[in-house]
């Protein structure tokens, strides 16, 4: 297995351009494969999640050109894929899969979605049933509840509205939110039970809108997705920069003193995990913020210690789970039982992995109470579950002056292939203490 040894480093300065939101790049590709013209995305992210939704769309006989390194030109298909058979294999790209399983599921084709072994054990009943109850034939090619899937043609209909779980993963409700105009129909979607990861869902709203769909909504209970709706292209669409990613680096400013800048994403981002900021400043860290950029620094010395709902921001939260590393006591981060069924089960794999650092770790169903050690161990093996998030979080360890190994350090390339290379160029050590 490869590993990478970070060595130990106590200060954190400088800016990192940040790659293309993953979320928005998913989304906006999809959307611009549906719609009316022609899309020219810009900063569009390139790493394992955008590449399979880019071939599977490819597949599906959608035209993609490459006109620069993160610029694309998508020809939308109005609406109906030309390719009415295919096998997709979508890797673990939950932005992918999702939103692909439903616009196909309406679209009169017959389709075999798979992924890797992982993505065969992340849930997608709940958005099965929905769409099974609008009249759509999905069937489960091996464990009910899961993919892989089979889609065949079938009559929609949506006379009666559609009922979706959102407790399980908003990405159930994204995806019939992006395919149900596809139908012409008029469409109602009543969310069962609580919403989690909200903000994800103001993303579709709104990217949806900047292709012509409006959707009315009942705060976070019902929306409504008029007949006739149809996606227009917008002509042209800037990618922001992933506020997922941003974490990582703003972490590290808050750790290692900073001023750290990530430029790509600012105040008025679309993307919930921007919050993360109002964390770290409950931490103590000093935080700026322009239209398209954030900055962090700190006091040298402890971190405050955290107790909050993480809910809202269930990626950047993991990058939370190392900052209670450096505070100064408990830390409990709450509300984030979606974390079993992502790209490992984030929960048991954070508390083992922090326990080999020397925190004193309680894993409960849906939260972490974590107690920093007084002096982190050095030279920690990080296991990473095929887990970018794992990796990404976990190479902030260094910043305590403490050298770990990251295991697998490749699997960043789900989101953010060329993670450490920036990392690298923001960690150093001070002459005083050399
Ligand atoms: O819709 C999206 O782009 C995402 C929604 C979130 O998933 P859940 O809704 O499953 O929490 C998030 O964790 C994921 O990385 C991206
Ligand atoms: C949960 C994640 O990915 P996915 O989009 O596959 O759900 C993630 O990136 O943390």
């Amino acid at each position: 297995m490869e590993t990478l040894t970070l060595p130990g480093a106590n200060l954190a300065h400088g800016t990192v351009k940040l790659p293309g939101s993953k979320s928005i790049s998913n989304r906006t590709l999809l959307l611009a494969a549906l719609a009316q013209g022609t899309t020219e995305i810009h900063e569009l992210l390139a790493s394992d999640d955008t590449q399979r939704m880019l071939e599977a769309l490819q597949t599906l006989g959608i035209v993609l050109t490459q006109i620069a390194p993160h610029q694309w030109r998508v020809e939308g298909s109005s609406g109906s894929f030309p390719v009415r058979q295919a096998k997709l294999f979508l890797g673990n790209a939950g932005t992918a899969f999702r939103p692909l399983t439903a616009a196909l599921a309406l679209s009169q084709g017959d389709y075999e979605l798979s992924g890797i072994a992982r993505m065969h054990e992340r849930p997608i009943g709940d958005l099965v049933d929905a769409l099974n109850a609008a009249g759509a034939s999905i069937e489960y090619l091996q464990n009910p509840g899961f993919p892989p899937l089979h889609i065949h043609p079938a009559e929609i209909n949506t006379s009666q509205a559609l009922q979706v779980r959102g407790d399980v993963s908003s990405q159930f409700l994204t995806a019939l939110l992006m395919a149900l105009p596809l139908t012409g129909m008029e469409a109602r979607i009543e969310v069962v039970g609580e919403l989690i990861s909200k903000p994800y869902i103001e993303i579709t709203l709104n990217l949806m809108r900047r292709f012509g769909v409006k959707v009315l909504r009942d705060e976070w209970r019902a929306f409504t997705i008029p007949a006739r709706s149809i996606y227009q292209s917008p002509g042209s669409i800037h990618v922001e920069g992933d506020a997922s990613s941003a974490s990582y680096f703003l972490a590290a400013g808050a750790i290692g003193q900073g001023p750290v800048k990530v430029e790509g994403v600012g105040r008025d981002s679309i993307q919930g995990d921007v919050r993360f900021i109002e964390a770290l400043e409950l931490m103590g860290a000093v935080v700026t913020t322009g239209d398209n950029w954030i900055e962090v620094s700190a006091v040298p010395g402890k971190l405050k210690a955290l107790d909050l709902d993480c809910n809202h921001i269930p990626d950047a939260a993991m990058t939370l789970a190392i900052l209670a590393l450096f505070a100064d006591g408990p830390s409990t981060l709450r509300n984030i039982a979606s974390w079993r069924v992502k790209e490992t089960d984030r929960l048991t794999a954070m508390a083992t992995e922090l326990r080999k650092v020397g925190a004193i770790v309680e894993e409960g169903s849906d939260y972490l109470r974590i107690t920093p050690p007084a002096a982190l161990l050095p030279n920690a093996h990080i296991d990473t579950y095929d887990d970018h998030r794992m990796a990404m979080c976990f190479s902030l360890v260094a910043l305590g002056g403490v050298p770990v190994t990251i295991n697998d350090p490749k699997c960043v390339a789900k989101t953010f292939p060329d993670y450490f290379e920036r990392f690298s160029t923001l960690i150093h050590i001070s002459n005083s203490s050399i």
